[in-house]
């Protein structure tokens, strides 16, 4: 048992200045760890922090949170400690075999989610005869064109003949298609008893594919959060269900898995009985979740191309006014040149335009919010519900989105600046917080009311002239309203951060990036994201180095899925 090292407490690494990573450390040499170990866990922290699962203790990766590389000798050393397990027991620390140094929760999340993945591989599904299969699929798929639907209807075949389908495609490939055509088969085939369960990582999402789903004619029950359908309980944080209590459902279909994260992805699989048919989906080349792994790019990595993969890629872009397809695949391919290639040209779905400074940023935001006035004119003087429906939509019209929350180039700052620009042009009374025409965006659930994190409400006197924040209800085509005193945290839509946007889709979408091409957060993925969010036309407020350099960076996340997913698979079939 080793003692608490007191010297250790003047040795705090200078870099470690975050409290939560000083906290950590410290609570490493309180129970027992000497300070390399403490130095060590600190750095995990800061890992995690950044999304990654473990911090690499050796070779090129150990730098990537400010350690160096450790030698054999000091990683004996720090698997002496009573805080490290390899695995093989409880602690509050496992050190894995690549020399990965994991807290205990994210290491097992990455082996409970491996290990479900592949008994759902392993698993024969309860199978309909083939040739009712087949009759499904050609009624199912029955007006579309087989030359062009090929790989949607492997995915429909995959979904049920086996317990697991991960479908992934970049925008309007046809992924919601599918599985409402799979939704179809599969009543088709087992009738109105099959109990089917829709469901998405925030809200927004959810309740986009509500739109989407002729829910009705199919008898699918509402989409719900993720959080919702676990059970999610916000005094305890903890989930209703799980392995101990399974959910009840045959066939579960989940979207925008990119943004879940490890726990949740883990909850989720071990809630999922062993005869349900599961279908994870999303678009893998999206920003990973806000928290921690990048689930389904490990996923898909691993698993696309094995044999028998369960992965369905879909590739070929359906929306026909989507003008913006190669924009997209340049940014999946991170290929600066082909993005902007023809942007000067005034009809070209895609511009370009520089924000270098402060005063192009304050252009840019003034020429923004003009459009937006244009835009809004005719809706913000009305009451009541239908009014305040077309408010809603006119501001569906076009969003900006930013890289970063604070700061001069945040969303924050910008939705402030066109803020006060809506506020002079509606001649809003000085000091008058809230005011009609207003769009919001809910930042935390509330389960109570119904408003979740991502949802976005407009502000608009009711018949009675008393201001209420309006709010798509997701089961009907009806609007929700509020009393603004009622409603949960919330902040001006007017900008939104580019994580924040993710599983909602605009007309148009600028997106400013700030002007440091070195800033961490710039990444290929997120401009990918950011553009995605676009139908028909995106603006990029810029520097073409900035963009560049986003794009030349594909990040990853360091964790152990994608490598235990790939020696389990192989072990299944070895
Ligand atoms: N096989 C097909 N034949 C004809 N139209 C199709 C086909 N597949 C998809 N579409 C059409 O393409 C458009 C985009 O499809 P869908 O919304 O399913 O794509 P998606 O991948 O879910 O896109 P996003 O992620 O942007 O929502 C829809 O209008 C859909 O009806």
């Amino acid at each position: 048992m080793s003692r608490f090292d007191f010297a250790a407490l003047n040795r705090l690494p200078a870099d470690l200045s975050d409290p939560f990573e000083q906290a950590v450390w410290r609570w490493t040499l309180a129970h027992g760890g000497d300070a390399l170990l403490a130095e060590r866990v600190a750095r995990t922290a800061r890992a995690e922090a950044a999304g990654d699962s473990c911090l690499a203790l050796t070779g090129a990766q150990a730098s990537r949170h400010g350690g160096t590389a450790l030698d054999s000798q000091q990683l004996q050393q720090l698997r002496r400690s009573s805080l490290i397990s390899d695995g093989g027991h409880i602690a509050p620390l496992v050190i894995d075999a690549r020399q990965r140094l994991y807290f205990w929760r994210n290491w097992r999340h990455e082996q409970r989610i491996s290990e479900q993945i592949v008994q759902a591989l392993s698993t024969a599904a309860d199978q309909a005869a083939s040739e009712s299969l087949e009759a499904a699929l050609q009624q199912a798929f029955a007006d579309s064109d087989p030359a062009l639907d090929s790989l949607q209807r492997k995915a429909v075949r995959q979904a049920l003949s086996r317990r697991l389908l991960i479908l992934t495609g970049g925008p309007g490939t046809g992924k919601t298609r599918t599985v409402g055509r799979l939704i179809e088969a599969a009543r088709r085939l087992h009738g109105e008893t099959l109990q089917i369960h829709v469901a998405a990582p925030t809200g927004k999402a959810a309740q986009r594919l509500n739109m989407l789903f002729d829910r009705d004619a199919n008898n699918v029950t509402a989409a719900q959060t993720v959080h919702r359908l676990l059970g999610f309980d916000p005094d305890t944080q903890r989930f209703r269900h799980g392995r101990e209590l399974p959910l009840k459902t045959d066939l579960l279909i989940v979207d925008e898995v990119s943004m879940l994260d490890l726990g949740t992805l883990r909850t989720l699989l071990e809630a999922v009985p062993p005869s349900t048919h599961l279908v994870l989906m999303g678009d893998a080349e999206q920003l990973q979740s806000v928290t921690t792994g990048s689930v389904l790019d490990d996923i898909v990595q691993a698993l696309e191309g094995i044999p028998d993969s369960p992965v369905v890629r879909l590739q070929h872009g359906f929306r026909s006014e989507h003008g913006l397809l190669p924009v997209f695949i340049a940014a999946q391919q991170g290929d600066a040149k082909a993005l902007t290639r023809g942007a000067d040209d005034l009809f070209a779905p895609i511009s370009l335009r520089s924000c270098a400074d402060l005063t192009q940023r304050d252009q840019r935001l003034h020429d923004w919010a003009l459009q937006l006035i244009d835009q809004l004119s005719g809706a913000v003087t009305g009451q009541g519900e239908q009014d305040a429906a077309r408010l809603l939509q006119a501001w569906q019209q076009q969003q900006l989105l930013c890289v970063l929350n604070e700061g001069p180039f945040g969303a924050s700052e910008a939705a402030l600046r066109i803020e006060a620009r809506l506020r002079e042009a509606w001649r809003v009374l000085p000091g008058t917080a809230s005011f009609a025409g207003q769009a919001i965006m809910v930042r935390r659930n509330d389960y109570a009311r119904g408003l979740f994190n991502g949802d976005l409400g407009v502000l608009l006197p009711d018949t009675s002239s008393r201001l209420r924040a309006w709010f798509a209800d997701p089961m009907s085509s009806r609007l929700r309203s509020f009393a603004t005193g009622d409603l949960p945290e919330h902040a001006s839509a007017c900008a939104l951060t580019v994580h924040k946007s993710q599983g909602s889709e605009f007309p148009r979408v600028a997106l400013l990036l700030p002007p440091d091409a070195e800033s961490r957060v710039l990444s290929r993925q997120l401009v990918y994201t950011a553009l995605t969010r676009a139908r028909q036309r995106v603006e990029i407020w810029g520097d073409e180095a900035v963009l560049g350099a986003a794009l030349a960076r594909r990040s990853s996340r360091l964790g152990g899925l994608r490598d235990l997913l790939v020696q389990r698979c192989a072990a299944l079939r070895g």
